[in-house]
Order: structure tokens, then sequence, then C-alpha cells
């Protein structure tokens, strides 16, 4: 079995080693993740990628403690979530780690500010007020604060769930299709508004997308394949992205 020592997670925010992990049982059994490993450097833009049903969001999940392992082990930071119980694994999701979802998943009867410091209210945290001001000037929603997300556009729902990822400082935020329901200008300016808070502010991102315009936002580019990693790509552009895609649909891992 492999094991992680401390020394080697320093500098990384997140890491999966060896992880496998099945759906099912007998012949219906399906391996999402097989013997995956994935670093994830801390202060980067990672997003991960590749052909539907190919492991992206059994990973995501896996990474941020929404989901077990079979096998393997997967840490965030300095914390190995594979030797947590429950509650350490629900502090963790409420203190570590920050989501975006394609749906947003706004509380409909909260304001914008009261959805974006719920999260902090929920672990008995105070934000602090010049970080809160920051993270919602950032995203442009000063004067949308007592807005209902009913009052608000796709995009301004997204960024308030943006700034609600952002505001508690997580290690890392994990984010799940984020533009999959946006138009294209909406969800460029959530891709904008997520590669300035790696840039300015520091922040881990991985993100799952099938969008090669959203994933040349990131650093790093990931590509999974029958739940194997199996190409990345360094700063680069949508055409690069998609090229690796189609290359992708003729290869095969195993
Ligand atoms: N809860 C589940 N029960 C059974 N099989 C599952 C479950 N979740 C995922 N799978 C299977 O595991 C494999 C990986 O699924 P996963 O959702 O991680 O892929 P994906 O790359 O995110 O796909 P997509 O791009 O379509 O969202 C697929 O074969 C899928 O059918």
């Amino acid at each position: 079995m492999t094991t992680v020592t401390q020394e080697t997670i320093t500098g990384l925010a997140a890491r999966a080693v060896g992880v496998t992990k099945a759906y099912g049982a007998g012949a219906a059994a399906v391996t999402a993740l097989d013997d995956l490993s994935v670093d994830v450097q801390r202060g980067r833009f990672t997003a991960i990628m590749g052909p539907s049903g190919s492991g992206k969001s059994t990973l995501m999940h896996c990474l941020a403690g929404l989901d077990t392992v079979d096998s393997g082990e997967v840490w965030i930071g300095e914390t190995r979530l594979t030797g947590l119980n429950d509650k350490g694994l629900a502090d963790l999701r409420r203190n570590r780690v920050g989501f975006v979802f394609q749906q947003f998943n706004l509380l409909p009867t909260l304001t914008a500010e009261e959805n974006i410091t719920l999260p902090l209210a929920i672990a008995n945290r105070k934000p602090d007020p010049a970080w809160f001001d920051t993270v919602v000037d950032a995203v442009g929603l000063s004067d949308r604060l007592t807005h209902r997300p009913s009052e608000l556009s796709g995009g301004q729902q997204q960024r308030v769930a943006c700034a609600r990822a952002l505001l508690p400082k997580p290690d890392v935020i994990f984010a799940d299709e984020p533009t999959g329901n946006l138009d294209s200008r909406s969800g460029n300016e959530i891709l904008g508004f997520l590669s300035r808070s790696v840039e300015q502010f520091h922040q881990t991102i991985v993100m799952v997308t099938h969008d090669a315009n959203a994933a040349a936002y990131a650093d790093r580019v990931i590509f999974l394949l029958d739940g194997r990693m199996v190409h990345e790509l360094h700063d680069p552009d949508a055409e690069a992205v998609l090229d690796t895609m189609k290359a992708l649909d003729t290869f095969d891992s195993r």
C-alpha cells in the first residue's frame, strides 16, 4: 500500500495517492477511479477534464471529503481524510473546503449577504469586515447584498456562491461545472473572478469542467480517462485543451 509522510505533502493543498473507487458489485461493478494519484499545488487553479464517465466528479468528491475511497489515501493539506471518522469529515468540510456548484445552491429565503456569510455562521465564526468588503467588491455585489436569489440573475447568483466559498478562506475551493448554467459572458465573469482569487488572494481552486474555454483559465489541466490520469497541460489555451480532448476520444488507457 502507498503511504505518505507529513514531509511529502508540504506545499500541496490536496493529494490523492493510489486511490481506487468502485460503484456496485460483481459483474455490475464500475471502477470510477483506478489507482489514481494526483497532487494539487497550493495557490494554483487546477482544472479536471475528461470524457463523460471518466471519473471527474468522483475524484472531486473524494478529494473534498464528500465521498469515501475503497483504497489509497486522500489528503487536504496535512490532514489525511482517509483516517477521519464522520465527525472529522464533517468538520473538514465545514472549515477547510469551499464549494461552488453548477446550480448555485443558494438558500432562497436568505439575502445575498446572508447566503455569503452562512458557512461562517454555521461554523460559529464571524466574518472579518474588511475581508468581507474585499470579497464582495471583487465579485461586484456591493449593491446587491440585500437581494434574494430570485431577484438576481444567474451570473449574480453564481457570484454570491463564489463569495460564499471564498469568505472563510478555505484550503481548497472545489468548483463543479461552475459555468454550466450560465451564458458565455456571465461564465467568463465567474472564471475571471476565480482566476483573480488565485492570483490576488492565493486561493487554491480545483474545478471540474467539460468546457475547454473554462479550463483555459486554469494554471494546470489534468485529464482523466477510465478513472486514470492520462495527461496534463500547464497554462494551456482553449485550442490545446480541445486538441487533447479529441485525442482522448481515440485513446484507450487500459
Ligand atoms: N453513485 C453511483 N453509482 C454507480 N455508478 C456511479 C455512481 N457515480 C458514478 N458512477 C459511475 O462511475 C463512473 C465515473 O463517474 P463520474 O460521475 O465520476 O464521471 P464524470 O467524468 O464526472 O462524468 P460526467 O462528465 O458525465 O459528469 C461512471 O462510469 C459512472 O457511471
